[in-house]
């Protein structure tokens, strides 16, 4: 049987000069060979500004309007941006065998993990040309003892990384509820402690117009800040049925909605359809940190969006429940959603 070190799409899409018959995606989601790609770029916001009004209505018309922006001006530094690039960088670039083995200190198999294609790698009939490593990253520090330990300052880099991730989070997520006239303070605690950190690897791929590093998705999510690689093109967003490539932006965070949001807020936002393309020339790196509630919040429209005239659209149910539809109805899940 395969092990998951011989898995991993970086063990073996070097030695390939063909994408396997089990990569290749059908024609209908196929990125084809982009002859004329969308010129449009999504909002780019500048959260250092003085006047916090202005960026609010900012904030909440991106999130309104195409559902994911970039931010600049943030107030994490360069420096650990560039250091958390990097740890994951040389993360996914050692032996395979070590990934998994730093990625097994989990007796259950739980807090930590490394996949090839996706977490549903048996399910799916077509993969995904990526690797990828999970797992929570609570302020509390619960679960780091699951963490890898190489390269040597990943506990530390990753720790300080995901504290201030926490942070801007908040600050977005506090935005969101002024701007649609929620209590500022909704999402602090329950709905958001449960967070967890995703650092994708694409490696280069002989044939894109074939394949997908990731299909086209929505989060699920509270929101997502993503961090992608400073040189290496690859996210994409679907608007008005056209794929709008994500700009990497020096010192950038890409955020955007998910589908728990979307559920609070009434369908006031809607999370953003989006999908990862591959290339033939560079690796691409990005690391996702998802804000997740805990598993046993119920998760429901707010009472501030909801009265007779606007009845709630979505059905309440737990954060576990919600999780465990995603994962065995992907794309379909919005069927079970709604009331
Ligand atoms: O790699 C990327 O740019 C996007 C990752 C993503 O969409 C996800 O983790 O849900
Ligand atoms: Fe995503």
């Amino acid at each position: 049987m395969e092990t998951m070190d011989q898995r991993l799409v970086s063990t073996w899409s070097n030695v390939n000069s063909s994408v396997p018959l089990s990569f290749v995606q059908p024609p209908e989601c196929r990125p084809g060979k982009v002859t004329n790609p969308s010129t449009k770029t999504i909002p780019l916001i500048d959260l250092g500004g003085h006047d916090h009004a202005h960026t609010i209505t900012q904030v909440l018309k991106a999130s309104q309007e195409y559902g994911f922006f970039q931010v600049i001006n943030h107030g994490i530094s360069k420096d650990l941006v560039e250091e958390t690039l990097n740890i994951f960088k040389e993360f996914h670039a050692m032996p395979a065998k070590e990934k998994v083995n730093e990625c097994s200190k989990d007796p259950n198999g739980i807090n930590c993990k490394i996949y090839a294609s996706s977490e549903n790698y048996k399910k799916d009939a077509i993969q995904y040309w990526k690797d990828t490593l999970t797992h929570p990253c609570s302020p509390s520090g619960e679960f780091m003892e699951f963490w890898p330990q190489k390269p040597p300052k990943y506990r530390e880099i990753v720790g300080k990384y995901t504290q201030e991730l926490n942070k801007l989070g908040h600050e977005i997520l506090e935005m969101l509820c002024k701007g649609l006239g929620l209590k500022p303070d909704l999402f602090i605690g329950e709905l958001s402690e449960n967070p967890i950190v995703l650092a994708h690897h694409y490696p280069p791929c002989p044939d894109p117009s074939l394949t997908l590093g990731l299909a086209k998705h929505r989060d699920p999510t509270l929101i997502t800040l993503l961090l992608q690689d400073q040189e290496v093109h690859g996210l994409q967003v679907l608007k008005d049925n056209e794929w709008i490539p994500v700009e990497p932006i020096l010192n950038a965070f890409v955020v955007n909605i998910g589908l728990i949001l979307q559920i609070i807020t009434n369908g006031r936002l809607i999370g953003a359809e989006h999908r990862v393309v591959t290339n033939s020339i560079s690796a691409r790196t990005s690391v996702a940190y998802f804000i997740y509630p805990s598993f046993s919040r119920m998760i429901e429209p707010a009472q501030e969006l909801v009265d007779e005239i606007t009845p709630p659209i979505y059905k309440s149910m737990s954060f576990g429940e919600f999780r465990k539809n995603f994962y065995e109805k992907g794309p379909k899940i919005e069927q079970v959603l709604h009331s």
